[in-house]
């Protein structure tokens, strides 16, 4: 027999085959996932188990160390489903017609929910009819408006991963404890729950889709003004930035100014600067200022009074006669 030939695998039976888990992998995949729980030292010891059933389709798309869907697994909270298998829970997908609400509840508690394990960018290879064994549809459900908290796709809306798309299910249900004891396993997990909070309220006060569709309709809208809000406070924030509009404009005139006009506007800049030196009294009169500075009077226009050099005198010698 060659070396390694016809050799029967650790994981396989007598005739070669390799035993396959509920998720169609091999024994020895799931092997790898128990080693990672080893080696990241994933302590199962203190997991709150979930009192319902969780189910997962797992097409192997993600890096295992990202993926929370196989942290749950790696952690026994969720157990693979093979393609083509009944699930008869609630089934959390993007292929979903209805939007979740807390109508399901019932249909949660009594046979849990179920995600698709897979990369939002491969979407259209997952054979969403097929996942059910085709009666996928009835219990398909999409999520409303949420924010991601993962570190994947933090801040995104509506792309959350496998237990942030179970958590949120939980929480519109009114079961928020069940989406905390889930979200726990994670160190940004909670954040989840904080960040969506008023959501999460809301959702949880309808009744049944359409009214979550409402809900939702709602708040965009109301975000979407906040947004448009924002933007004009912004822009006149902006223009207080840029200081005194009157200067910005004689900026922009400075750049168009004939060689006629550029006189006039030197001018009103001496003005200007002149100005900044003189001092006033409470009563508005012009106060003495120290040396470097030029002392201005002004006429009762409020124009300045030019102040004639006095005349200097100077005796045979040249000395400067004091007055
Ligand atoms: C596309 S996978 C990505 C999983 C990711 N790799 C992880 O680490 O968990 C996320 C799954 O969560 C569920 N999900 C997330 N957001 C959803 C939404 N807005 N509507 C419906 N299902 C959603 C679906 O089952 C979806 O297939």
């Amino acid at each position: 027999m060659g070396k390694g030939k016809n050799k029967k695998r650790d994981d396989g039976d007598s005739k070669g085959r390799q035993h396959r888990g509920a998720n169609g992998h091999s024994s020895r995949h799931n092997h790898k996932n128990m080693e990672m729980r080893k080696h990241e030292n994933e302590d199962t010891s203190n997991v709150k188990k979930i009192p319902v059933k969780l189910g997962m389709w797992d097409f192997d798309h993600c890096d295992p160390k990202r993926c929370s869907g196989k942290k749950l697994e790696r952690l026994g909270l969720i157990k693979s489903l093979k393609i083509g298998q009944r699930f008869q829970g609630l089934i959390i997908s993007p292929n979903g017609k209805k939007v979740v609400s807390p109508e399901d509840a019932d249909i949660i508690k009594e046979f849990g929910a179920a995600v698709v394990e897979c990369s939002w960018a491969r979407l259209d290879e997952i054979p969403f009819s097929k996942l059910n064994g085709g009666n996928g549809g009835k219990n398909e459900r999409l999520l409303p408006y949420l924010v991601a908290a993962n570190q994947v796709n933090y801040g995104r809306p509506w792309k959350l991963n496998c237990v942030e798309a179970l958590a949120a299910c939980f929480a519109i249900i009114g079961r928020s404890d069940w989406a905390a004891d889930l979200l726990s396993n994670f160190s940004w997990g909670m954040n989840f729950l904080t960040l969506n909070e008023e959501l999460f309220e809301l959702y949880s006060q309808c009744t049944d889709s359409d009214s979550i569709q409402e809900a939702q309709e709602a708040w965009l809208n109301k975000i979407d003004e906040e947004a448009k809000e924002r933007k004009l406070q912004a822009q006149d924030n902006d223009i207080w930035l840029m200081g005194n509009t009157n200067r910005v404009n004689d900026n922009l005139r400075d750049l168009t100014l004939s060689d006629g006009d550029e006189d006039e506007e030197e001018e009103d800049a001496e003005d200007y600067l002149t100005e900044k030196s003189v001092k006033y009294d409470n009563l508005g009169n012009v106060i003495e200022s120290s040396e470097d500075e030029i002392t201005l009077r002004y006429d009762n226009l409020g124009n300045v009074i030019e102040e004639e050099e006095e005349e200097k005198r100077y005796d045979a010698l040249g000395n400067l006669i004091e007055n």
